[in-house]
């Protein structure tokens, strides 16, 4: 196990060093096996006694931990000094692949940084992170994963007393478009570039010797943001705190907290019950994007100047538009452009929204549909039977279009329309259990999300309809 940390060696000034506060009688309550094979690290890491570094009790040769400083604006606001109040990087794990990962302990006790905070996270918010980092994964998005749950017995409060938690959380990067705005607006230009020429070093070595660099790199981390949102859009994820020290430079999504994967369609979701406005509703997530990458770009005036940071920015739309385009055609089983594909999604969606189909299960059954198929059981879904008709024999016309087999349609169309998504109530189901010692849930929804596109017959009830009283639990940032 090869173990450094560069943000430490290369970036002083932008951390304090200092090692976890282990939590009182705290044990390891679940682990990624699927990961930890990745990464090169057999069973015997998760025993008790080896478990020692998932509980902040010992680091691994090589890790030097910190906690980073960054800034950001939370919901449209500057919110100053912020950095990572209860999150520790233990350091960099080298792969002999050549791939790093930054292995990142949340929960982990006070810090400089912690303002107001406890420095804890709670079991609820640590699962909840968990099974969402490994749903996204396993629908093919770029993000960080979960390596380990450890929870205790030590009281934290939140509206009600509940379990400390740590969470190891493994990254390619923590870079946030926070940590740029820090130095920028403590008038600190030089480090700025020092960590644009860091981020570019170790994650586009490719451009380290154009001249034109920082234009090269900010373009890319338009276009990977753009990406990163388009797929989120495509599969009905709503992140919840799209604030910009939630933001990664590397695109990745960061952060699991009140999010939410859509039930109904309901374009204008809101997943964070603490969000009173809806800035991060779902159909906003493109234009927070937006918003976004433009305080990046701010604070990235002294390297680039504006007109090349507009050229940079200019670059979001198309990019998003083309990935959003390319994911929805995929999800409708269009597999050649064709010119009325944009007026068949559009109507599709204003259907669903106007029904409040599933989103999910809509697309699954669509994607069960034959060509020249008369009637799909997909209609008896739908209220109003002659708008479904209507569109369904347009759609049905444009499946003529593509001369391709069923059989190849509709196995384009599974690996696009999971069957299995994270609902909030499962997440619940898996948390309760959690709480009372029982994991089986936490392990079956696991299991479930690795393979989120097969039809298994042992995950047919997480494939169902959520009740009602599923689709209301309140979510907020309380984590
Ligand atoms: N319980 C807490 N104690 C101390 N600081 C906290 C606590 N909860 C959140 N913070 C800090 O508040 C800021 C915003 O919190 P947010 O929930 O976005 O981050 P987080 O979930 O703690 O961490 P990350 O973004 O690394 O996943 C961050 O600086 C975070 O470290």
């Amino acid at each position: 196990m090869n173990f450094n940390n560069t943000w430490h060696d290369e970036l002083g000034g932008f951390y304090t060093a200092l090692h976890p506060t282990p939590l009182s009688n705290a044990r390891l309550l679940y682990h990624n096996a699927a990961l930890a094979e990745d990464l090169g690290l057999d069973e015997s890491w998760f025993t008790p006694e080896k478990s020692a570094v998932w509980r902040g009790e010992t680091v691994l040769p090589g890790m030097q931990p910190l906690a980073q400083v960054y800034s950001g604006h939370q919901f449209g606001v500057w919110a100053g000094q912020l950095g990572d109040g209860r999150g520790i990087l233990l350091g960099e794990q080298q792969l002999a692949d050549g791939r790093k990962f930054d292995w990142h302990l949340k929960g982990a006790g006070l810090t400089p940084y912690s303002r107001m905070g406890d420095g804890r996270a709670v079991l609820r918010s640590t699962i909840r992170e968990f099974l969402a980092s490994e749903a996204i994964f396993h629908l093919g998005i770029p993000g960080s994963r979960a390596l380990t749950i450890v929870t205790s017995d030590e009281p934290v409060y939140r509206e009600t007393k509940e379990h400390g938690a740590m969470l190891l959380r493994v990254a390619e990067s923590h870079a946030r478009f926070g940590h740029f705005e820090h130095f920028f607006y403590q008038g600190q230009p030089e480090k700025v570039q020092q960590l644009a020429d860091y981020l570019i070093r170790h994650h586009w070595p490719e451009l380290e010797q154009e001249s034109d660099r920082y234009l090269l790199w900010f373009s890319d981390v338009v276009e990977r943001t753009a990406r990163l949102i388009a797929a989120w859009q495509s599969v009905g994820f709503a992140h919840g705190v799209m604030n910009t020290d939630n933001m990664s430079l590397l695109g990745l999504t960061l952060d699991y907290g009140p999010y939410g994967f859509l039930d109904d369609y309901q374009p204008g979701y809101i997943c964070n019950h603490s969000d009173y406005q809806g800035r991060y509703a779902f159909d906003n997530q493109p234009m927070i994007g937006l918003w976004n990458l433009n305080r990046l770009a701010h604070a990235l005036s002294h390297l680039l100047s504006a007109d090349r940071l507009r050229q940079a920015l200019s670059g979001y739309e198309p990019a998003l538009l083309a990935a959003w385009g390319e994911k929805m055609r995929a999800k409708l089983g269009f597999l050649t452009p064709q010119k009325e594909d944009n007026d068949l999604l559009t109507g599709l969606l204003a259907l669903m929204s106007q029904e409040g189909s599933d989103y999910t299960r809509t697309f699954r059954m669509l994607s069960e549909v034959q060509q020249q198929e008369h009637r799909s059981p997909l209609r008896d879904e739908f209220i109003d039977r002659a708008a479904f008709d209507d569109w369904y024999q347009r759609y049905q016309q444009r499946l003529l279009k593509d001369e391709r087999s069923d059989e190849e349609r509709q196995r384009l169309m599974k690996s696009a329309n999971p069957a299995v998504i994270l609902r909030n109530y499962l997440a619940q189901q898996a948390i309760d259990g959690a709480e009372q010692g029982d994991i089986s849930m936490l392990q079956h929804l696991h299991r479930a999300l690795s393979d989120p596109f097969s039809d298994a017959p042992e995950f047919a009830e997480l494939t169902r309809r959520p009740p009602d009283w599923g689709k209301k639990i309140a979510v907020s940032c309380s984590s």
